[in-house]
Formats: C-alpha cells, sequence, structure tokens
C-alpha cells in the first residue's frame, strides 16, 4: 500500500485484487445465499435433517461475531411432534390476536397468509440470549445493552444462510408470547427467546419474500435507505439504482 492509499483510503483504479478476497465463484456463492434465503413457510419436506449437517448449521452460528466475544446463543434442538404441537398452539392464540389487528381486506389479507412451519418442519431451533454470559461489565456492551441481543440474531442470520447454502429452508416465526415458549422449552427467566426457527428442506423457494408475491408488503428502494453524512440526505453513490432495486 503506498503512502497515497494509507492516508486517502481511496482504491486506484489499477488496485490489485484486495488481500484475502474470495475468487469470483466463491464470491458469487456468498451473495446468491444472500439474495436468494427465503423466510420458507409451506415449503418443508419431512426428509431428516443428517446429524452432520446440523453440526454445520449450529458452526456457523455459532461463528457469529458476539459483543466483547459474549457468545450469549443457546439453540434449543425442539424435534419432538408433541413438542412441537404445545408450541404451535402457543402460535395460534398470539395469531388470533394479531388477526384483529388488521381491518377489512388487510384482516382478509392477513388471515390467508401461512406464517409458521412449526408442525411440517422436522426441525424446530429455539436460540436464546443468556444476558448474564460473561459477567457484569462485558467489552463493548457498556453503553448498550441490547448489543447481546444483536449477537444472538447475528448468529441467527449467519445460520439462515448456511442453511440456505445446503439446501434447508428456515422460517422464523415470532408471533408467540414468549412466556408461552418459556414452560414448553424449560427456558430460564432470565434468559431471552430470540427467535424461534423451523428448519427443514424444502421442495421450492419464492424467487421474491413471499409477503411481496402475497402483496402484503413490497421491499423498498435501497436509495431511499441510504444517506451521506447526515440523515435524511441522498447518496451520490446510490444515484441511478434504482432499477437495481
Ligand atoms: C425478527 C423476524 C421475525 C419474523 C420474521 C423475520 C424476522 C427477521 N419473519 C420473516 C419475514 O416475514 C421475512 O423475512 C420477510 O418477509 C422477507 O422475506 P424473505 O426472508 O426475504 O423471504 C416471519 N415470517 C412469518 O411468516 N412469521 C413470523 O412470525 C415472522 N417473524
Amino acid at each position: 500500500m503506498s503512502s497515497v492509499l494509507k492516508h486517502d483510503l481511496c482504491i486506484p483504479a489499477e488496485d490489485p485484487v484486495p488481500a484475502g478476497s474470495f475468487g469470483e465463484a466463491d464470491r458469487a456463492a456468498v451473495y446468491r445465499a444472500i439474495e436468494t434465503r427465503r423466510d420458507v413457510r409451506d415449503e418443508f419436506l419431512p426428509r431428516p435433517i443428517p446429524d452432520d449437517v446440523l453440526l454445520r448449521l449450529l458452526r456457523a452460528a455459532h461463528s457469529a461475531p458476539s459483543v466483547g466475544l459474549m457468545q450469549p446463543w443457546n439453540f434449543i434442538l425442539i424435534r419432538s411432534a408433541e413438542t412441537r404441537a404445545r408450541v404451535r398452539d402457543a402460535f395460534a392464540r398470539c395469531n388470533a390476536e394479531a388477526a384483529q389487528m388488521f381491518e377489512g381486506e388487510r384482516g382478509a389479507l392477513y388471515r390467508a397468509l401461512k406464517l409458521e412451519g412449526i408442525l411440517k418442519a422436522p426441525l424446530n431451533i429455539c436460540v436464546t440470549c443468556d444476558r448474564a454470559r460473561g459477567g457484569p461489565v462485558v467489552l463493548g456492551r457498556t453503553h448498550q445493552r441490547d448489543t447481546d441481543l444483536y449477537s444472538a440474531v447475528c448468529a441467527v442470520q449467519n445460520l439462515w444462510l448456511a442453511a440456505r447454502a445446503e439446501g434447508i429452508g428456515v422460517g422464523w416465526v415470532s408471533i408467540f408470547d414468549p412466556d408461552d415458549l418459556r414452560p414448553i422449552l424449560g427456558v430460564p427467566q432470565e434468559t431471552i427467546i430470540v427467535a424461534y426457527l423451523c428448519v427443514g428442506y424444502v421442495d421450492r423457494l419464492f424467487d421474491r419474500p413471499e409477503l411481496e408475491a402475497r402483496r402484503w408488503a413490497r421491499r423498498l428502494p435501497l436509495e431511499d435507505l441510504v444517506f451521506e453524512e447526515s440523515w435524511g440526505e441522498p447518496s451520490p453513490a446510490l444515484v441511478g439504482s434504482r432499477s437495481a432495486t
């Protein structure tokens, strides 16, 4: 790196391949996993997930970044039909409440959506966050207490992307009262239930978010979300990107 580069942090046109970057095929695979990852509700197959594959997914989750290397996560693997049925009941109760919050056509559309695959997926995984792990003072968490929760969410996303590469679908279900789940799964009171995931091989995937395909919501244009230097200032770097969103 020349001294100009060091001080100006610019990358000249003739810059060689950045150190540590992936080759083209690997890079494309990473973006493919990111872009084709979907939330899965109804496309699960009963085919069991082999232990070695499951281990890869859990290792991917456990490789996530975490504040102060706190690694606040635990993973509860739920396979029994009986436990899943109890969880499904907890979902159904909350989903009925949620449905009442949308009126008219929106309510009808909500009721038509399938928002979980708890019984259909052969495996469910509950991801938790132990807020006390790492002791009372954790590097990086002193002024932002919720960074432990953010860390656990990073683990979920790692698992989700690794699953995509394995041909395994994941569906995140959050339509629960955590206090309903807690006794079913034996989660201690001080531990937060971060995510309840339905996991299994799939026969197909939506090529865009299902909620978009079913006209519930739309992906927002990226350039509306990126600011330059200060809130509300459009970024020149994103000008002309609308067609790419
Ligand atoms: C924290 C959180 C919680 C939930 C979700 C996601 C996340 C991040 N999603 C999935 C969500 O609807 C989905 O990710 C978006 O619609 C985008 O679709 P793709 O994930 O790109 O397929 C989700 N989906 C669903 O059917 N029931 C649910 O309860 C939830 N809950």
